[in-house]
């Protein structure tokens, strides 16, 4: 995964166009140190996350999967720790994203497939261009999309639509992607995708990164609390902020 910083803004690239971007192991860890980096890094305010090459992100490297059994060893509860484990270790490389403190834009351009799409749901914007196409891929592989999909898709669209997507794995395509909310805008081609993403990364980046960091904050705890514990928690979080401590 490349990291580039400019501007305040850290450009996260994933960087197998070759393999469509599929994230094997390396792959997948490279993703959360990168992130674990943005977080930590002061000239950072931004983080842009995107992939060289045709697609965005062709979901988990095929030959992980297959050679997923070669690993296991033991009695069937044994290998059903291991496979906790695995699931858990990848689920955890994704929720890098919402760790980190610095608000993440997904720009995607062709597929974004499987895992691709566990991971732009982590993040806090998205993008793509009008050609670009999502599926939620892994009812065809014969797996529940166990890498945070189902959890976080029905919060982003509707939970009716998230529920077809999951059980047809049908294609949406950039248009239908914005019109569903599961993009901010769909762009006519990558040229101008990369300057919309540009013109809100900035316009972030301008922001005091501690009060971006309490909105994400408060954002993100929202989704697992009730109104009057979300507001509570903003109302700590701010006087906080307005005290100096944070
Ligand atoms: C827990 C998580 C689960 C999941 O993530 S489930 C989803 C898993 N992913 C998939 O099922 C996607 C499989 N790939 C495809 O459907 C297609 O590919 C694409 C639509 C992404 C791209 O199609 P095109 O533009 O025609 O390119 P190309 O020639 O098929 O791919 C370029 C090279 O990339 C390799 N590749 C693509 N996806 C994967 C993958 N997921 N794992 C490993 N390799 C992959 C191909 O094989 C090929 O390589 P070569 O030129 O040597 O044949």
């Amino acid at each position: 995964m490349k990291y580039a910083v400019s501007e305040k803004i850290a450009t996260l690239t994933f960087d197998r166009p070759e393999r469509a971007n599929a994230l094997d192991i390396a792959g997948w860890e490279a993703m959360r140190a990168a992130f674990e980096r943005a977080d930590a890094d002061e000239a950072v305010n931004v983080v842009v996350l995107t992939g060289e090459g045709k697609h965005f992100c062709a979901g988990i490297d095929l030959s992980v999967l297959a050679g997923l059994q070669e690993t296991l060893t033991g009695k069937q509860k044994e290998i059903e720790e291991q496979l906790r484990d695995f699931i858990a270790n990848l689920q955890d490389c994704i929720t890098a994203i919402e760790r980190c403190r610095k608000p993440v834009i997904a720009a995607v351009y062709g597929g974004c497939i499987g895992g691709g799409v566990d991971i732009i749901t982590a993040c806090d914007l998205r993008y793509c261009t009008t050609d670009a196409y999502f599926s939620v891929k892994e009812v065809d592989l014969g797996i529940v999309a166990d890498l945070g999909t189902l959890q976080r898709l029905p919060r982003i669209v509707s939970p009716g639509i998230a529920a077809e997507l999951a059980f047809t794995a049908r294609r949406v395509d950039g248009k239908e992607a914005q019109r569903i909310g599961l993009v901010n805008e769909a762009l006519a081609n990558a040229k101008q995708l990369q300057f919309r993403v540009g013109q809100t990364a900035d316009a972030i980046a301008a922001k005091p990164p501690r009060i971006t960091a309490g909105i994400k904050a408060t954002l993100l705890h929202q989704r697992n609390h009730t109104l009057p514990e979300g507001l509570d928690y903003v109302a700590s979080y701010s006087a906080a902020l307005m005290a100096g401590r944070r």
